[in-house]
């Protein structure tokens, strides 16, 4: 399935958040949005997940979704939200049984997405014995579970300290290239999203407008850490976004 955002502006309340967003998220691409705090990112992508209604503009799904999709559009927060007293495989679990799949059906499933994350070895442990990229590896398995036409991650790695980042960033480049996911993935960490997007999209600050779109076109597998096209990529895009990024820190609150 492919999304298609068609001239999205959103408001709360007198305050413009976001201004005429147009994009295409095409089928087993990672589209990473970045820009400055406070541009809209979050908003944007609730408002791709439907959790709240444009004030103009429409998201359109295009496309069907994949076969055996329980939840088109899945989120994976940056606080992983497992339950403490279910363990890896109850985790999963639970989502599965909300859609009434149990026994059999729910069992293969969940080794399916324990193998595909790799976390076949853990499915019998608690959250609280888990490091935080593990439990981020959990979360991701959840929403896998669900067979997601787009997955839709919200910072999925700013919980965690850099190194962490680094192995978490190299198990999402292995579960795309072993069988490629579709997500929308928001990050204020440059590095990230050139290591991990096919496309970035650039927002400027408030109200949250597309400055630029960069594609790349080296394979996920192929884009180590490093590289030199990618810093400079990475260096583009922060020279797009430092204006935009030190006009928002210097930004009044409005409290
Ligand atoms: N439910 C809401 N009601 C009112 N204002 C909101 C609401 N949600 C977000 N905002 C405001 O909308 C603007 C954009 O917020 P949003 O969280 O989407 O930005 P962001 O780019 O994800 O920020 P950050 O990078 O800091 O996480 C902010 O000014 C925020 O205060």
């Amino acid at each position: 399935m492919d999304l298609s955002l068609e001239r999205i502006s959103h408001a709360y309340g007198d305050t413009e958040v976001l201004r005429d967003i147009s994009l295409e998220v095409q089928s087993e691409e990672i589209v990473c949005l970045v820009g400055p705090s406070g541009c809209g990112k979050s908003t944007l992508l609730r408002l791709i997940g439907g959790l709240e209604k444009p004030s103009a503009g429409r998201v359109l799904q295009l496309g069907g979704a994949p076969e055996g999709c329980l939840n088109p559009l899945t989120y994976v927060f940056q606080d992983f939200a497992l339950l403490p007293w279910r363990t890896v495989r109850g985790n999963i679990s639970l989502v599965l049984e909300d859609h009434g799949i149990k026994g059999a059906a729910r069992d293969a499933i969940i080794a399916d997405v324990l193998g595909r994350t790799r976390l076949g070895d853990f499915a019998d442990a608690l959250p609280r014995q888990l490091s935080g990229g593990m439990k981020q590896r959990v979360a991701i398995a959840r929403a896998l579970a669900v067979k997601p036409a787009v997955m839709l991650l919200d910072e999925p790695l700013s919980a965690l300290d850099a190194q962490t980042r680094e192995l978490l960033m190299d198990d999402l480049v292995g579960l795309w290239t072993r069988q490629p996911f579709t997500a929308v993935y928001v990050t204020h960490n440059l590095a990230e999203a050139v290591r991990l997007g096919h496309k970035i999209v650039v927002l400027s600050r408030r109200p949250g407008q597309v400055r630029e779109v960069v594609e790349i076109a080296t394979p996920l597998a192929e884009r180590a850490h490093g590289d030199a096209e990618l810093e400079a990529v990475q260096k583009h895009l922060w020279n797009v976004m430092r204006d935009e990024a030190r006009a928002a820190d210097e930004e009044l609150l409005d409290v």
